[in-house]
């Protein structure tokens, strides 16, 4: 394929007061496990939510696998996954029914879902409600809701955040596996070491601009520090995690 996953050009957007998106400009090749890395308020969310084709921009461009994001283009949405937090389900319903759910908007026999389930390891909690899944299973019913239409691209909003090490372990193999299978990943996350593993190359947010984008092992050097951890408090000025 010709072109970018994803190319955003000089975005902004304000709400009120607050500048939140102030001049961001990136790249996302297809295939590529990308991911954007800011403190809290940095303005990942409203970046995304621009590039997803669910925001409009002040000022700026996004082009989303070759076409504009912005007026909002239902083709498009058929051909990437959001991830959207737990709180976001379906309230009462089971995993399964959950998953059928979305199946259903996207057209998609319910044999995929439940197929999907089990990609993430779910089987045997189709039948569990919701607001009984532990935080880990949560994220991953989530990523397997995100994924049942087969998208090209998808957007995982700090899929691993509460889970235990070892749960956010199986979920970084889910996600190398979804990317291995050709499709692009974009995802923000608060730590370091998992970008550090996951990442062909990241973003570095801060007030709503890109101060840097490379692989990690790249800016490590470049800058001449010891982890991305550094390479983050020195671009930044500040601890990742306050
Ligand atoms: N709908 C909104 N209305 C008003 N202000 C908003 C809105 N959404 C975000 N903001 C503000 O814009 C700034 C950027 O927010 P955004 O959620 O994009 O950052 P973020 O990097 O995703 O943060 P976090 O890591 O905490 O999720 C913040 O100061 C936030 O308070």
């Amino acid at each position: 394929m010709t072109g970018n996953a994803i190319t955003a050009e000089g975005l902004r957007k304000r709400y009120g007061e607050t500048q939140a998106v102030d001049g961001a400009t990136f790249e996302v090749r297809h295939g590529e496990f990308y991911g954007i890395l800011g403190p809290n308020g940095a303005g990942k969310t409203t970046t995304l939510e621009i590039v997803e084709g669910l925001r409009e921009p002040d000022e700026g461009t996004a082009t989303l696998l070759g076409e504009p994001s912005w007026p909002r283009n239902k083709t498009l949405l058929r051909r990437i996954g959001v991830q959207l937090q737990a709180s976001a389900f379906f309230e009462r319903l089971s995993a399964r029914e959950q998953i059928h759910t979305f199946a259903s908007i996207y057209g998609v026999p319910t044999a995929r879902a439940d197929e999907m389930l089990e990609t993430v390891g779910l089987a045997e909690k189709s039948r569990t409600r919701e607001n009984k899944l532990s935080g880990g299973q949560a994220q991953r019913l989530s990523i397997a809701c995100a994924l049942v239409h087969d998208p090209e691209l998808v957007f995982l909003d700090e899929p691993t955040t509460g889970l235990d090490p070892q749960a956010r372990r199986n979920l970084w193999d889910l996600l190398r596996t979804i990317n291995s299978e050709g499709r692009t990943v974009v995802l923000t996350t608060h730590y370091m070491d998992e970008a550090e593993v996951l990442c062909d190359r990241v973003a570095i947010m801060d007030e709503g601009r890109v101060l840097r984008v490379g692989a990690p092992a790249q800016l490590i050097e470049e800058l001449g520090v010891r982890s991305l951890e550094d390479v983050f408090l020195q671009l930044t000025g500040r601890e990742y995690r306050e």
